[in-house]
């Protein structure tokens, strides 16, 4: 099976364009395989490209657990980037099925080179059963829950997938590893959720660090980053724009008037190759 393997700000994938390739394993199996970093090829997902009856293109990806996620921010730059490189989709702003719905990446290309990608992410989720999370109905802002016995202030917001934003004074001294997962398949959260600890630094930019369902800490994520500057901006702690800095660099996000949430950034070819 030939792949591309992919990062997005280091959040990395295994591409593998499945109009082509023969795949008879289970796709949760196979990504349970090779996103395994010492048994396997080693990602923190795989992405397939399907044909799609109603868009250009269909995505599908599964985390490295072998769940599968409505929606995958950095997966679909690097995605977009991969069907216009291989000749799959020639279009320059094509639609994208995926489980959360019709993305609309743009490629932004330099002397023929696609330099960054720019995805109409759609609209956020605010309401609490459909993102989903237990309790009275109505958006989830900055509401107190308790984890083991820890008082944490979350926002709620499903960009397709579900995100559990935290506020933080400080990033470094919170212990994801131990909060991420825990805050991950809290009882609230009946389809698990994305855990996204930020800081701001000022309305315009702020850090976050991510514990991923299905997949753990990650070095970016970009449905996170779009749900974080969504929260951020419905508690009035920044402007509809902003920088969100991630372990492996920065995401550009904007929450337009028309209601849908525009992401930028890079993503990068790492190599290619045959999976035996
Ligand atoms: N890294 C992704 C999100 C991948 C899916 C996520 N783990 C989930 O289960 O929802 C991104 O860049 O958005």
């Amino acid at each position: 099976m030939k792949f591309t393997k992919m990062h997005g700000l280091g959040n990395d994938f295994i591409l593998v364009d499945a109009i082509t390739e023969q795949i008879k394993e289970d796709y949760s199996h196979l990504s349970r395989k090779i996103c395994d970093r010492h048994f396997g090829i080693g990602a923190d997902g795989l992405i397939l490209v399907l044909p799609s009856e109603k868009e250009d293109i269909k995505m599908r990806i599964f985390n490295p657990d072998g769940s599968e996620p409505e929606m995958c921010g950095n997966g679909l730059r690097c995605f977009a980037k991969f069907v216009y490189e291989k000749g799959i989709v020639s279009k320059k702003i094509m639609t994208v099925e995926t489980l959360a719905g019709t993305m609309i990446p743009e490629l932004i290309l330099d002397n023929n080179k696609v330099i960054n990608i720019k995805v109409d992410m759609g609209q956020p989720i605010l309401e609490r059963s459909l993102i989903p999370m237990l309790g009275n109905s109505g958006q989830v802002i900055e509401e107190t829950i308790i984890v083991e016995g820890k008082e944490f202030k979350v926002t709620a917001v499903s960009m397709g997938n579900p995100h559990c934003i935290i506020f933080v004074p400080d990033i470094n001294e919170i212990d994801i590893y131990k909060w991420g997962p825990l805050v991950e398949s809290h009882e609230l959260f009946p389809n698990k959720t994305n855990v996204e600890f930020v800081q701001i630094i000022n309305e315009e930019k702020v850090i976050m660090r991510v514990w991923e369902r299905g997949a753990g800490i990650t070095n970016a994520c970009g449905t996170g980053a779009c749900a974080t500057l969504v929260a951020a901006n419905l508690s009035g702690k920044t402007s509809k724009k902003a920088e969100v800095q991630l372990l492996g660099g920065s995401l550009y996000i904007e929450w337009l008037l028309n209601g849908h949430v525009l992401m930028t950034g890079s993503a990068t070819n790492v190599f290619q190759g045959e999976y035996l």
